[in-house]
């Protein structure tokens, strides 16, 4: 059977319940991901030898282009080409540089001579690093078209890089013939991340290296849950079902007010070394957040107790994470507004702006949570009511579908034939 000649693939965002931050040093987060909230990539087959990646979320408005032959192939060493270790595997920094120059050069990449930001820049590198890094002489695609549509805010702590990065990772895996759509039922990865042979752990860790080159030094949080989906916690590497966590309802407040997620943990990190007599106890103290939320979750106490002590794990971590200096006033402005509502509030994602989590306890009236939305969208906050879990990748064997259909769909989860692998 011929491979497919266009390929569709989706992944979620995530919100991030308890540990942001101090999940980069290796303490336990709880995060889910975002069923509704989603990116997805379609990458067609080109005859040409060409890369064409269109990148309109970014603000560019034609589309980047590069011959494949351009690509620096003298500098993909074993560095970049092998990728087998979760942790270990470090970004080659020699190769990255000229794919920066690459996606720069109005001869190569830049055909329209748009200006390019560093946003975009980086955006641009971390598709012809994947590229460059997995060419496989075995493929039959002598260069691919890539279109992008997304849901969710980008820069707003919702892990847009990350579901774009496991997209990017999953689509070049599947078009270099690395792997093969699984069929439904087989299992293709099992929850532990650390069975290194499984399709989904060659995706979390191509899509980890990915979000190196745009946040610096993540987690791995973000492109796990992307990946594996559902609602967990993590901790260096390693994540574990919390399945009552499904069971809450959040608001999730966009402030609008953009961020960059590098900039925020580089911040973190030089508090934590000038001073890390005072942040290695408060990235302690952010963990003990989450181990108390574990316990409590599974508790069995009554829904009343379980939600006050939720709102006061949810207050103790918005204090920690703003004695980080992640904090910013639209994210107060947000808590101010839900506390004259007695609902409890904290930043997600990297801070310093972006969204803002709101616990929606089951016995708040539906009228009080509209007038809450009606309130924070009149001073320009976007709003939306969602629970965590489900999917995490899906692909989908799109030969049938044009470039057309898939950017003029008002809901493309609603093609048929998508596969779900959790
Ligand atoms: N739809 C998209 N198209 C292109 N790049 C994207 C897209 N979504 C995210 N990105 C990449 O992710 C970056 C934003 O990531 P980040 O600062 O970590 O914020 P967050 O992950 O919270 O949205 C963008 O600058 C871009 O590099
Ligand atoms: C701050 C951090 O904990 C989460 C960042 O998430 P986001 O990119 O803001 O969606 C960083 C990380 O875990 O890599
Ligand atoms: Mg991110």
């Amino acid at each position: 059977m011929s491979s497919p000649s266009r390929y569709l693939v989706s992944a979620p965002g995530k919100v991030i319940l308890f540990g942001e931050h101090a999940v980069v040093y290796g303490k336990t987060a709880i995060a889910g991901s975002l069923d509704g909230l989603r990116t997805y990539v379609f990458f067609e087959k080109r005859d040409d030898g060409f890369l064409e990646l269109n990148l309109p979320k970014l603000g560019l408005q034609h589309p980047l282009l590069w011959p494949i032959s351009a690509l620096p192939y003298s500098k993909v060493t074993t560095v970049s080409k092998e990728n087998n270790s979760l942790q270990e595997s470090t970004i080659n920094e020699e190769l990255l540089k000229s794919l920066k120059e690459i996606v720069l050069d109005g001869n190569a990449g830049n055909k329209n001579n748009q200006e390019i930001n560093e946003l975009q820049q980086v955006a641009a590198s971390v598709f012809l690093y994947l590229y460059a890094s997995l060419e496989d002489k075995q493929t039959s695609w002598c260069g691919t078209t890539v279109h992008i549509a997304s849901n969710l805010p980008v820069g707003a702590g919702l892990g847009s890089s990350a579901a774009y990065s496991v997209c990017l990772a999953t689509g070049l895996l599947l078009v270099l013939g690395h792997i093969t759509i699984p069929n439904y039922g087989e299992k293709v990865g099992g929850f532990n991340i650390s069975d290194s042979s499984s399709p989904m752990n060659l995706i979390n860790r191509w899509a980890f290296q990915a979000e190196k080159i745009i946040h610096g030094t993540p987690s791995g949080i973000d492109n796990a849950v992307a990946t594996y989906g559902g609602a967990v916690s993590f901790s260096k590497g390693v994540m574990e079902n919390v399945i009552e966590f499904q069971s809450l309802r959040f608001l999730l407040t966009n402030t609008k007010v953009p961020r960059n997620t590098r900039t925020l943990v580089a911040n973190v990190r030089k508090l934590h070394d000038k001073c890390p007599h005072i942040v290695v106890p408060i990235l302690e103290a952010i963990e003990g957040i989450s181990s108390k939320f574990k316990e409590i979750i599974n508790s069995g106490d009554s829904q009343k107790e379980l939600n006050q002590n939720i709102e006061e794990l949810i207050d103790f971590n918005h204090y920690l994470l703003n004695s980080l200096r992640v904090g910013h006033p639209s994210i107060d402005k947000v808590r101010e507004i839900a506390a004259q509502y007695s609902l409890h509030s904290k930043l997600t994602g990297a801070g310093g702006g972006g969204c803002v989590l709101t616990l929606l306890r089951d016995d708040v009236p539906n009228d009080d949570i509209m007038k809450i939305m009606l309130n924070l969208t009149s001073i320009g906050f976007e709003c939306f009511e969602t629970k965590v879990g489900g999917h995490g990748i899906s692909i989908l064997d799109a030969s049938t579908i044009s470039k057309q259909e898939f950017l003029s769909s008002e809901n493309i989860q609603q093609f048929s034939g998508w596969k779900h692998f959790n």
